[in-house]
């Protein structure tokens, strides 16, 4: 048997959950043989795919040495842990959750300090009046050095936190921190304000590629119907399904619907009786609605799709251009 297909999933907490449910949504059910405690598992239905449960940070290291081909894991984690990241991963898509910006914040009670440049400031004249650098805690040390030198700041340390961050500068252990944030409500608990241009980078769950892989024919093929899963899942929740059936609709009309509406026909049409279906964005489904019937459809019945198989499968494009590359 030749060596399996490997993907990575996050083996705890919310990230956990949301991956779990955002394969099945996409018709990859997961399953650990051996109950909870098992960091191993399979997908119903595919052979030779491995399902590694890893701690999302590891998720990101795995990849980057190739012993996982796909894996879910934050980009904030990519960035932080891959050096290079962008030739040795491929981020192929954001999937809407997990969402966390990393941050500079700062103590409220520094009034003046507004901006990274009001930083670099108070970091010259600190340096002068303690003969130190002013210190920030933060586990996200690459994020910080590389975002820090682009504003120009170097009278600055790095005091190496391992949790609990946002309690470092009451704690006395550093000026100022580096940390993600969701709803800020750590930061304000913990007397801390972010930088009005201090958001180092958006994060999100993602579903990652690693070149390193054994990129074997095989692994391709699994990655392209894991991939063609996703990509159909991800189509469909773009539209619903609009049916309708009159004469007077034509070639001009559809035009007129797709530029107003941005309404796809996937399968051409109208027929030669007027039946017609289109794929209508849901934020346009009453203007459409109400549209085809000031032209004269009597009835618009409209659908939730759950898949949309597209010949294209513009997931599966991207990694391969990223893998020639
Ligand atoms: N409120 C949040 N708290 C922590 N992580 C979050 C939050 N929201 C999103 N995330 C994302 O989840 C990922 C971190 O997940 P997790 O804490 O499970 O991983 P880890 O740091 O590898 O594990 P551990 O904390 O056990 O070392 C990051 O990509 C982070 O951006
Ligand atoms: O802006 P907020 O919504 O307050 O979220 C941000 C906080 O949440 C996370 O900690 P969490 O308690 O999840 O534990 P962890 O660090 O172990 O992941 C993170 O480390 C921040 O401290
Ligand atoms: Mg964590």
């Amino acid at each position: 048997m030749s060596a399996p297909f490997v993907l990575a999933v996050p083996s705890k907490g919310r990230l956990q959950e949301n991956t779990e449910a955002f394969f099945a949504r996409a018709g990859l059910k997961l399953s650990k043989a051996g109950g909870a405690r098992d960091y191993r598992g399979t997908i119903a239905g595919l052979d030779n795919v491995e399902v590694a449960y890893l701690s999302a940070s590891e998720i990101a290291s795995q990849l980057a040495r190739g012993f996982a081909h796909l894996g879910v894991t934050g980009e904030d984690l990519v960035r932080e842990n891959i050096a290079d990241a962008d030739t040795r991963v491929s981020l192929i898509e954001g999937l809407g959750f997990g969402y966390a910006d990393v941050v500079v914040a700062v103590p409220q009670a520094w009034i003046d300090v507004r901006t990274m440049a009001d930083l670099d400031d108070v970091t010259t004249g600190f340096r002068e009046q303690h003969h130190m650098r002013m210190r920030v805690a933060t586990k996200f040390i690459n994020l910080t050095r590389a975002f820090f030198s682009s504003h120009g700041i170097v009278d600055y340390r790095i005091v190496e936190s391992a949790g609990a961050t946002e309690g470092a500068p009451a704690a006395g252990a550093a000026e100022l921190i580096v940390d993600i944030t969701t709803t800020g409500a750590t930061l304000a608990a913990n007397g801390l304000r972010v930088l009005d241009d201090g958001v180092m980078l958006r994060s999100q769950a993602n579903l990652v590629a690693s070149r390193d892989a054994d990129w074997s024919p095989q692994a391709r093929e699994t990655a392209r119907v894991i991939l063609d899963h996703i990509a159909a899942r991800a189509r469909a929740t773009k539209y619903r399904e609009v049916r309708t059936r009159f004469r007077q609709c034509d070639a001009a009309l559809l035009g007129e619907a797709h530029s107003r509406f941005g309404v796809e026909t996937p399968f051409g049409g109208p027929t030669s009786s007027g039946m017609l279906t289109l794929h209508c964005p849901p934020g346009q489904l009453y203007a459409l609605a109400s549209f085809l019937r000031d032209h004269g459809a009597e009835t618009v019945s409209v659908g939730s799709l759950d898949y949309v198989f597209d010949r294209e499968n513009p997931l599966f494009a991207k990694l391969e251009t990223f893998l020639r590359r």
